[in-house]
């Protein structure tokens, strides 16, 4: 059988000219698990992300995901090995359909004619129509990406990443400007798709976090401040110190 551990990250440090973003820190991710790191402006979750996908290199400890270590690899090795990340602004093809963008990403869509030459297989067709549900974009398959509210530019980014079926998906603030319903339908989204794929989230919305984390990691200058469940990490005298008292 294999390990209930999808990502180990060990000791894991980055130093900026000498300044300390991350800082030794440990976090284990198990399969199927939604975490969600939380913490301070400047708490080094970005950077942590930005470390896992191979975007900053780090200064020492491991980054193992399953039984690779990924602190060596390049970016697009990481993404090929199954890492997905979503940034906080969507890098969609605003002048292309949500179609199009799906096909885009999928990982046989293109062909060396480059990338605007789809091979419309029916394997890609239906996959696309897959996805599209269940990124609550099936009635908008035609309609430019550009004309698409906030909310759905977001979920067809999440979508884009998910039509590659990444073991990992990496999300930075993925309800950041999205009304109430999109954030309710947002959670319901990252619900179904840990059914089988875990998800590495950062928010700061704490509705958002109750709602969808399994556990929750609180960072502080770099350092591991507080793990566990949400309804724990509430009352640790810390959190509220240095977090959410504020
Ligand atoms: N490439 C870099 N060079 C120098 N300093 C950096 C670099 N990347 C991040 N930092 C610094 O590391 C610290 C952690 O930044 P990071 O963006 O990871 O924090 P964060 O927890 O994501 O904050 P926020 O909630 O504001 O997004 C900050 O002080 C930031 O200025």
């Amino acid at each position: 059988m294999s390990s209930p551990i999808l990502l180990a990250v060990e000791d894991l440090t980055v130093s900026f000219d000498g300044f300390k973003a991350v800082d030794g820190l440990s976090l284990y991710l198990e399969r199927n698990e939604v975490r969600v790191v939380i913490g301070p402006n400047g708490a080094g979750k970005t950077t942590l992300l930005d470390l896992i996908c191979g975007k900053t290199r780090a200064t020492g400890g491991s980054i193992k995901f399953k039984d690779l270590e990924l602190t060596k690899m390049a970016e697009h090795q990481i993404v090929h090995k199954g890492v997905g990340r979503k940034f906080q602004t969507p890098s969609i093809y605003e002048n292309l359909t949500v179609a199009q963008n799906l096909e885009l990403s999928y990982p046989e869509g293109r062909t060396v004619m480059g990338s605007l030459f789809f091979r419309r297989t029916p394997a890609i067709q239906k996959r696309v129509q897959e996805i599209a549900e269940e990124i609550y974009l099936d009635e908008d398959l035609d309609k430019s990406a550009g004309l698409l509210s906030h909310g759905q530019k977001q979920w067809l980014e999440i979508g884009m990443l998910l039509i590659q079926d990444p073991e990992l998906l990496m999300l930075d603030e993925p309800v950041a400007g999205m009304s109430v319903v999109e954030r309710e339908r947002t959670a319901a989204l990252l619900r179904k798709i840990s059914n089988n794929r875990s998800v590495l989230v950062i928010e700061h919305d704490m509705d958002f976090v109750k709602d969808i984390a399994h556990k929750v990691t609180v960072l502080h200058q770099g350092k591991l401040l507080a793990e566990g469940k949400m309804e724990d990490v509430q009352k640790n005298e810390r959190v509220i110190e240095v977090y959410l008292g504020h």
